[in-house]
């Protein structure tokens, strides 16, 4: 997996037929998504139960390019090696989600796969200032995380904060919540490159019929590389 910091549109499988995870991720693939977004509850760490390794397993082979794992789980580092093992190209934790998030970040490197931080919306762009070095990739929700179809919260000003922060290093600002083509222009003005997206992606379409998600996927691009700093 190559940085580049060009805009990549995420759907997220929250939001896709859960009886057609393989078909799913195929579809939006082939319809233009430059990564597929797993997101993993616990129903404790979120008030959400969605799936695990095993699941990730058994899509993989349905997956072209990047697998992108967003463990809202807690605790992570137990976890780690399995969903690595599940194939997995970005594992994210939360910052919010245990005590030692250095040994959390270092587990993830040296397990395979790149390293993401996640920050809940009330977590301030400080918590990771410290991390930098330790990490590829960080998640900025725009949710309060647990559900897809949630109203979007800007944070553009912790967006900015964490692009300065982040200068030169090889590090990815993804953005995840309530992203759809109203939106995406001010998470990618701010200086965010990936863009998650479940229910603006997935809506009007289906496996039988994925064209709808195409043009979801153009759209949501467009208004982001229209904008993007
Ligand atoms: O992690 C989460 C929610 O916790 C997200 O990945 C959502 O699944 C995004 O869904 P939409 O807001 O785009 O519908």
């Amino acid at each position: 997996m190559t940085f580049d910091r060009s805009i990549k549109i995420a759907p997220s499988i929250l939001a896709a037929d859960f009886a057609n995870f393989g078909a799913e991720c195929a579809a939006v693939e082939a319809q233009g998504a430059d990564w597929v977004h797993v997101d993993v509850m616990d129903g404790h760490f979120v008030p959400n139960i969605t799936f695990g390794p095993a699941m990730c397993a058994a899509i993989r082979p349905h997956i072209k390019g990047v697998m992108d794992v967003h463990l809202m789980i807690s605790p992570v580092d137990p976890y780690i090696e399995d969903f690595a093992k599940a194939g997995a190209d970005v594992i994210t934790a939360h910052v919010e989600a245990g005590p030692h998030i250095h040994r959390t970040l270092q587990a993830i490197r040296a397990s395979g796969a790149k390293a993401g931080v996640a920050l809940n919306p009330g977590t301030p762009a400080e918590a990771v200032a410290h991390l930098l070095d330790l990490t590829d990739l960080i998640c900025v929700m725009t949710v309060n995380p647990g559900f897809g179809g949630q109203k979007f919260i800007d944070m553009s000003d912790k967006i900015r904060t964490l692009r300065a922060m982040i200068g030169d290093r090889p590090v990815h600002i993804e953005i995840d919540g309530g992203v759809d083509p109203k939106t995406a222009p001010i998470v990618a003005q701010a200086g965010a490159d990936v863009l998650v997206a479940g229910s603006a992606v997935f809506k009007g379409g289906s496996v039988s019929d994925p064209a709808p998600y195409g043009a979801n996927i153009r759209e949501i691009r467009a208004a982001a590389e229209g904008v993007y700093a």
